[in-house]
């Protein structure tokens, strides 16, 4: 049985559209990471798939039915991005307030202990450290043994210690056949846990796929450089292609045809290319004697990386 989907979503915030058309599934036993930059919509699909927020138009579903019924999200655990904790209560007092609303709640101990929290039982909530508060906000999630959890940027604050405790808390519970969404801005974490990945830009899914092929979709460089002076006649005449074709007006005539170009923007007398493969391009345009100066070669933000490359197929978002 299919845990989650959405089907066709869309979801307004008055004017602006924060999903737009998104289908998504989830299988029991993965680990999906929900990737984009801020604002691309992912909290928004969690908030939808979690019964939290009511879509627009098109359809959600948790475990087959409405997510806003109670019964519906009795085998669910969310840690939302932002949580309050009672600040007077202790850690093992808030454990066992939340632990109350299950059928069947994990042992304290055993929860505690899994999320390395076992030495802050008995610290008041108020008096922890942001990094401890989201800790305990992310164990919370697994307090009634769901079957599916949702975690919105589950490791925003944590050090790298605190991180890799989480992690194998996520982990043990999807080896025991649990269910996990999470989100992040950062492939590097996804990786650490998922093989499937979903990226989310601009409202829209933008790719589902496994971590390698995101990873190489994003291994996207931008190389910007300025020509010097025109391209030798023999030179343009003999290479025309979609360089020349995205330059039309540049006085200095048409670079060639350089394979793996997925982008080329002019900005006065600069040019920029976005490439996977930047060590190659740069030798190519060594190799056609392109008169360039200034070359410079950075990477580009996952936004950047990811807008480029689907621009073709992603229409532009209302
Ligand atoms: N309650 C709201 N009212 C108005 N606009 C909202 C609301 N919630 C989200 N939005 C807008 O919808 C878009 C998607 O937001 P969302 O929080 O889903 O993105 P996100 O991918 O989770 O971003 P981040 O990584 O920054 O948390 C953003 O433009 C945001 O400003």
């Amino acid at each position: 049985m299919t845990l989650a989907r959405a089907v066709d979503v869309t979801r307004r915030y008055g004017d602006k559209l924060a999903l737009d058309g998104v289908s998504f599934s989830v299988e029991p036993g993965e680990l999906v990471g929900l990737l984009g930059p801020n604002g691309a919509g992912k909290s928004t699909l969690v908030n939808l798939l979690t019964g939290i927020r009511r879509p627009t138009s098109g359809t959600v579903e948790l475990f087959g039915g409405d997510p806003r019924l109670p019964h519906n999200r009795r085998h669910l655990g969310v840690t939302p991005q932002e949580t309050g904790l009672p600040s007077s209560l202790r850690v093992g007092e808030v454990v066992d307030f939340v632990s109350a609303h299950y059928e069947r709640p994990l042992p304290k101990a055993e929860l505690l202990d899994r999320f390395g929290l076992s030495e802050l039982v008995r610290r008041q909530t108020g008096g922890l450290s942001g990094g401890e508060k989201r800790r305990v906000a992310v164990a919370l999630a697994f307090a009634g043994r769901p079957r599916i959890v949702f975690l919105d940027e589950p490791t925003t604050g944590l050090d790298v210690q605190a991180r890799r405790f989480l992690w194998d808390g996520i982990r043990s519970f999807q080896a025991d056949g649990g269910t996990v969404v999470l989100t992040s801005h950062y492939l590097e974490e996804i990786e650490a846990l998922a093989r499937r990945v979903v990226v989310i830009g601009g409202g829209r899914v933008l790719a589902d796929d496994t971590v390698d092929a995101v990873r190489g979709l994003v291994a996207v460089r931008r190389v910007s450089l300025s020509l010097s002076n025109a391209l030798p006649e023999s030179l343009s005449n003999a290479l025309p292609g979609r360089l020349s074709d995205a330059l039309p007006e540049h006085p200095s005539g048409v670079l060639p045809d350089l394979a793996g170009v997925a982008s080329v923007e002019r900005d006065g007398d600069r040019l920029h290319l976005l490439t996977a493969d930047a060590d190659r391009l740069v030798r190519d345009l060594v190799a056609y004697e392109v008169p360039f100066t200034d070359l410079e070669v950075r990477p580009t933000s996952l936004e950047e990386a990811f807008l480029t490359i689907t621009r073709d197929s992603v229409p532009a978002a209302a």
